[in-house]
């Protein structure tokens, strides 16, 4: 188990204008999960293959621990890293069977076997270890490939869209099988995903990134709460997002002033979210619009408001609303803004 610092790194590729990855600082604690979470083509598997020793930094360096692993003059090499990589393929042998394809390259010492069964156990497989891949479900296999990692007791296990390839349901009780194993063995993990709810379920902290920049880094519930830029909060989902300005604890917009906390000392421009959840449809509510589209979806209806400005512009809102609300397309209804539901970031 190791922390991780990433001082400075950049990477570009042979022959492309663009960096991949640029100027990325980021510590990641002993025994940590994180995530790199962006679009694709933001540089997340570069910085993970970066990290493994796939691939070489142009400038920066990398410390495991106390110990530098990448320098201006130094590149140790990836078997000599002690990580662990866990593929969104499983990358296992067809041809091995379950107990050699864990223990493929490790000693075969008086210690082999327990460890080999150690492991198995610890991934819940103890019975499969003579079965071969093709004999096994997707979720089977994928911990075949942890076990493979775990057996050799890595400083840091690399995950590398390790749910992509299995469905929904599975998905789920996977991340929380692996995330439950990792917690288990106490070791330092990274993941790569560019699935926003994955990143914020199995995170204790998520790395946002866009363009080869980190946007942000930070626990999900800071992501949540105080998103840096609008990239970040569009990123995680948000939707209704407006510009604004802040005078004391005011934020003045198209939809009138509101009062807020103001604990971040947010001063002129800003942009703001409000939540769905943040909007009711009542008649006593001080603003009006109409119901542009309403969706049911059994727990809740979605609806959109179409809302007029003072200078005429005609601004969209979603809101989730009682399903059993009888909202019609083109029905003229009154709403107000929750205060509370309102996010706010510096423009
Ligand atoms: N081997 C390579 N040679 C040249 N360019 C590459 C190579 N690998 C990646 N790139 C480029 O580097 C940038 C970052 O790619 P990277 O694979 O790190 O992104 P990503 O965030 O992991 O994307 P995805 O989610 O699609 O896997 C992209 O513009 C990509 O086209």
């Amino acid at each position: 188990m190791s922390s991780i610092k990433l001082r400075n790194i950049s990477k570009k590729y042979k022959d492309e204008k663009k960096f991949a990855v640029s100027n990325m600082d980021a510590q990641i604690e002993n025994g940590e999960i994180i995530t790199l979470l962006g679009p694709s083509g933001c540089g997340k598997t570069t910085t993970l293959r970066m990290i493994a020793g796939f691939e070489k930094p142009q400038s920066g360096s990398i410390y495991f621990g106390d110990e530098a692993i990448v320098d201006e003059d130094l590149f140790i090499p990836p078997q000599n890293r002690g990580v662990g990589m866990v593929f969104q393929d499983y990358a296992l042998f067809p041809h091995l069977t379950v107990e050699e394809n864990i223990g493929f390259g490790i000693k075969k010492d008086k210690d082999y076997k327990d460890k080999i069964n150690k492991v198995l156990y610890l991934v819940k497989l103890n019975g499969f270890e003579k079965k071969y891949p093709s004999e096994l479900s997707g979720g089977q296999q994928q911990r075949v490939a942890l076990a493979r990692a775990l057996v050799r007791s890595p400083k840091v296990i690399l995950f590398d869209e390790p749910f992509s390839n299995l469905d929904t349901d599975l998905r789920t009780n996977m991340r929380n099988e692996i995330v439950s194993i990792i917690r288990k063995t106490k070791s330092t993990a990274i993941f790569v995903t560019h699935d926003q709810k994955e990143a914020m379920a199995i995170s204790d902290r998520v790395i946002v990134m866009n363009n080869g920049f980190v946007e942000q880094i930070g626990t999900p519930k800071e992501i949540f709460e105080k998103p840096k830029n609008k990239f970040v909060a569009e990123f995680i989902g948000f939707s209704n997002i407006f510009k604004g300005e802040v005078n004391d604890n005011v934020v003045s917009s198209d939809f009138g002033d509101i009062s807020i906390e103001n604990e971040e000392n947010f001063s002129k421009d800003v942009q703001f979210s409000i939540k769905p959840s943040g909007i009711s449809i009542h008649d006593e509510g001080n603003l009006s619009g109409i119901v542009k589209s309403t969706s049911y979806f059994g727990d809740y209806l979605e609806v959109f408001i179409s809302y007029i400005t003072k200078d005429k512009e005609v601004l969209d809102l979603v809101c989730y609303e009682d399903p059993s609300k009888d909202l019609k397309v083109g029905d003229s209804i009154r709403f107000s803004i929750d205060k509370n539901k309102i996010v706010i970031w510096k423009e």
